[in-house]
């Protein structure tokens, strides 16, 4: 069994990109305000819009600290941060949803977003994700590195130098890795199910444009 070892220098990029994405939050925790109040559908939509744009400039915050991201191409990081923000945003939801929170508050939530006015049958595949999610009681380093490697997708439309991002993807995924294996060493295809997420959130986001478009206005 080889000795898997984290290196300095990746303890250094993870210290970077954890610090980086605990530091860029949602300012108004949105599922605070969900627990507090029953809002109509239309207020609900707008929550959604608000929270949604507020995670665009976090997420452009946020990338700005991945080592080597500003190095790429000027448009390549545009056509990465487009390709990736509505997956950010899902695989924020996710976390958001699967906090520890006190007893029954979950529960809360859930009802209140099932009610929010999102079309039933979006309902189901995106509450699959967001427990598949749970399920996996990721630490915030495996958060934080999960978000950067959806982040550098070199497949994402428009992309010009796609070798550039993959070997940043590539020194992410290393590291993401190697903390999956000492993080759950009782489950050594951690790793594998981690990746099998993004292909599920890839889907869900192909979901958003028709769950806004069929959002229940009463
Ligand atoms: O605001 C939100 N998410 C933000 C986004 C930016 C990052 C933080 C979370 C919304 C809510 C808005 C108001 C109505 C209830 C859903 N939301 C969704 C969500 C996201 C997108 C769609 C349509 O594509 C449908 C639902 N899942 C959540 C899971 C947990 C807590 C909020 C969650």
């Amino acid at each position: 069994k080889e000795k898997v070892e984290i290196t300095k220098e990746q303890q250094a990029l993870m210290k970077i990109i954890t610090d980086a994405y605990n530091r860029h939050q949602i300012p108004q925790d949105v599922a605070k305000k969900l627990l507090q109040d029953q809002y109509s559908a239309e207020e609900n939509f707008l929550l959604l819009t608000e929270m949604a744009t507020s995670q665009v400039q976090v997420l452009v915050e946020f990338t700005k600290n991945i080592p080597g991201f500003l190095s790429l191409d000027r448009e390549d990081q545009i056509a990465l941060l487009k390709g990736s923000a509505v997956e950010a945003m899902f695989l924020r939801s996710a976390q958001v949803f699967s906090r520890k929170m006190p007893s029954g508050h979950t529960e809360v939530l859930e009802e209140r977003i099932r009610k929010s006015g999102i079309s039933e049958e979006f309902i189901t595949p995106m509450f699959n994700f967001y427990k598949s999610i749970g399920e996996l009681h990721m630490v915030q380093e495996e958060q934080a590195l999960l978000t950067t490697v959806t982040i550098l997708t070199p497949d994402r439309p428009y992309v010009k130098d796609q070798q550039a991002v993959e070997r940043l993807q590539e020194t992410m995924l290393d590291v993401l890795r190697k903390l999956c294996v000492l993080q759950h060493p009782q489950e050594p295809q951690y790793f594998a199910r981690l990746l099998g997420r993004l292909t599920e959130l890839r889907t869900l986001s192909h979901y958003h444009t028709e769950m806004l478009a069929s959002w229940r206005m009463n």
